[in-house]
């Protein structure tokens, strides 16, 4: 199987290709400067040149809160961008999995979220990338959509080096405690999408690491583990006002993976400890 990986720079893209190179599989990571996604013709001619049986997307507009007031760019690389992709895979009889978000789901009350239940994105990313997943579904039959949340890998910005960054200069940190998910290990969601893409069972997935946490426990525990002497302050939303809306349930059912018999990641501690090494924290 020859695979294309976009956003290769990003902090999944990168482990993806890692992976796949690892299991010696042919691949071709492309970063925003070789192919912009947002261009629709220069995302053809890439992909008829390099003809890939699979491509596995991971490039995104992933700013949160800028989106907000950048809600044309953002929808021009989810949504658009992800079309354009998933035009050049239709054109060329290849497969696509394309990598999604908690955040195309309201959040509301305590239940785990199932693959179809009724979308509500809050914030113009989650709605952006909604519309990515609905050009994908449109276009293609033999798709795979995997949601991730929560996501920290070595290349790029995210949640556990922020807090490692505030530590070496506040002894207390207030962090949000009524928002709730399962945090996502890149190195372990590249293993499971290098599985994935093996598969005939397309469709939608949910894919994070075991367990469930907010994000002051999140914090509580990456202090733990890096034996950082830091007290977390749980606070509510409401004290952290953000452009973005967050969803205060981010629960993923992982019941149709569970139901192929798909191994689950490990716990998130365990990713998280495994993560606190692999970036010298510990
Ligand atoms: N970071 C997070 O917490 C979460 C991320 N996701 C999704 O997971 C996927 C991977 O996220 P990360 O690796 O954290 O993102 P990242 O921000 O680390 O990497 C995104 C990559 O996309 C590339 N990109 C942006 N615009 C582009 C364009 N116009 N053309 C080509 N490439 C472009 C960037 O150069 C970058 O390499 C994305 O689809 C994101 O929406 C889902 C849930 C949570």
């Amino acid at each position: 199987m020859k695979v294309l990986v976009t956003g290769a720079s990003g902090q999944l893209g990168y482990d993806v290709c890692r992976e796949l190179t690892a299991r010696g599989v042919e691949n071709c990571g492309v970063s925003s400067k070789e192919m912009d996604i947002t261009d629709p013709q220069a995302v053809l001619d890439f992909v008829m040149a390099y003809k890939p049986d699979m491509v596995i997307h991971c490039a995104a507009y992933t700013k949160v809160d800028q989106a907000e007031e950048e809600a044309e760019k953002a929808f021009a690389v989810n949504g658009n961008g992800t079309r354009n992709i998933a035009q050049a895979c239709q054109k060329l009889h290849a497969k696509m999995l394309y990598i999604s978000t908690d955040y195309v789901f309201p959040g509301t009350g305590e239940q785990f979220y199932e693959v179809d239940d009724p979308k509500g994105p809050l914030n113009v990313y989650g709605k952006s990338k909604l519309e990515g997943e609905l050009a994908v579904q449109e276009l293609l039959e033999q798709y795979f959509i995997v949601r991730i949340s929560w996501v920290f890998g070595e290349h790029g910005n995210n949640f556990v080096k922020t807090m490692l960054r505030l530590a070496e200069q506040h002894q207390t940190i207030r962090v949000v405690d009524d928002q709730v998910g399962s945090p996502t290990y890149t190195r372990h969601a590249a293993q499971a999408i290098c599985d994935i893409i093996n598969s005939k069972n397309y469709g939608i997935y949910h894919l994070t690491n075991s367990g469930i946490c907010s994000w002051a426990e999140f914090a509580r525990e990456i202090f733990h583990i890096a034996n950082r002497s830091v007290s977390v302050i749980p606070i509510a939303s409401d004290a952290y006002p953000t452009k973005a809306v967050r969803p205060h349930n981010s629960r993923l059912s992982k019941s149709a993976s569970d139901a192929l018999g798909w191994t689950p990641l490990p716990d998130w501690r365990t990713a998280l400890y495994e993560y606190l090494g692999e970036i010298d924290a510990l």
